[in-house]
């Protein structure tokens, strides 16, 4: 599924949000927004997913514009996504009653992709039962059940320790090879932006302009990122945080002759 932003503009009363964005997705793609806090990244993506819309301009999906939320557009939040008076198994298969499929056959379903997630064996537990990690988990077999053509994350693994974010991304980055959905990735972990990102685009502080966008398709990566330190660090400098270590410090001693 294509994703087409055309000349996006976006206010909220008057508060300008959003200043002329334009991009295309292509299918498959994965592309992770970063900038700053309250720029604008969450409203552009629950525009792709139809629950908000622009001021001006228009988002298209394959060429049509958007005109609602829609299953094919699945949005994935950081936590509070499980209803937490159903199981795990349930949680998953509503997903597919809401379309329509029994509950029997979506209950089997459901037991499937929380295999997929490496969940087998606490289909029967309640959020509450289980840890944060498995609850994005469980949250990830929601989100992909449907067999979304676009995905649409908001800050999916946020609230993770360091440690599970990074399995999380991995067990994300199976489901996205396998399924082949066109993904946009709201993250403020450009550490995660690097590992899971054929393409980011750096946004300024409100009205939302691309400062740079980094491209990094074809990339074989895994979580040692060394080979993309360069574009961390610019990424880190466009985020106005500076990486480097104080120039000075950073000097070797001189070895005396
Ligand atoms: N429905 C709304 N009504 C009014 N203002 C809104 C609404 N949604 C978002 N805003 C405002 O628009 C700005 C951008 O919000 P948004 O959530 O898109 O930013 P963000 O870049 O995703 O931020 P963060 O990284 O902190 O999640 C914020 O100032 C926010 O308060």
């Amino acid at each position: 599924m294509k994703l087409s932003f055309k000349n996006i503009e976006k206010e909220f009363s008057d508060l300008r949000v959003i200043a002329d964005f334009s991009r295309d997705i292509s299918d498959g793609e994965l592309v992770a927004l970063v900038g700053p806090s309250g720029c604008g990244k969450s409203t552009l993506l629950h525009m792709a997913a139809g629950l908000e819309t622009p001021t001006r301009g228009q988002v298209l999906v394959d060429g049509a514009p958007v005109r609602g939320p829609h299953p094919e557009r699945t949005l994935m939040f950081q936590e509070n996504a499980l209803y937490p008076w159903l199981t795990l198994a349930q949680n998953v298969a509503l997903a597919l009653e809401f379309q329509g499929v029994a509950k029997a056959a979506a209950l089997k379903q459901a037991a499937f992709w929380l295999e997929k997630v490496q969940l087998r064996g606490f289909e029967q537990y309640f959020p509450h039962q289980v840890s944060g990690g498995m609850r994005q988990r469980a949250a990830l077999a929601r989100a992909f059940i449907s067999h979304p053509k676009a995905l649409l994350l908001d800050e999916p693994f946020g609230a993770l320790d360091a440690l599970t974010r990074m399995t999380l991304q991995d067990v994300l980055r199976q489901l996205i090879r396998e399924a082949g959905p066109t993904v946009l990735l709201v993250t403020h972990d450009v550490d995660e932006a690097l590992f899971l990102a054929d393409r980011i685009l750096v946004f300024s502080a409100r009205p939302a302009t691309v400062l740079k966008e980094f491209n990094l398709a074809h990339h074989e990566k895994t979580h040692d990122l060394s080979e993309f330190a360069a574009m961390r660090r610019e990424i880190l400098g466009l985020l106005g945080i500076h990486a480097e270590a104080d120039a000075a410090a950073a000097q070797p001693e001189e070895i005396a002759a």
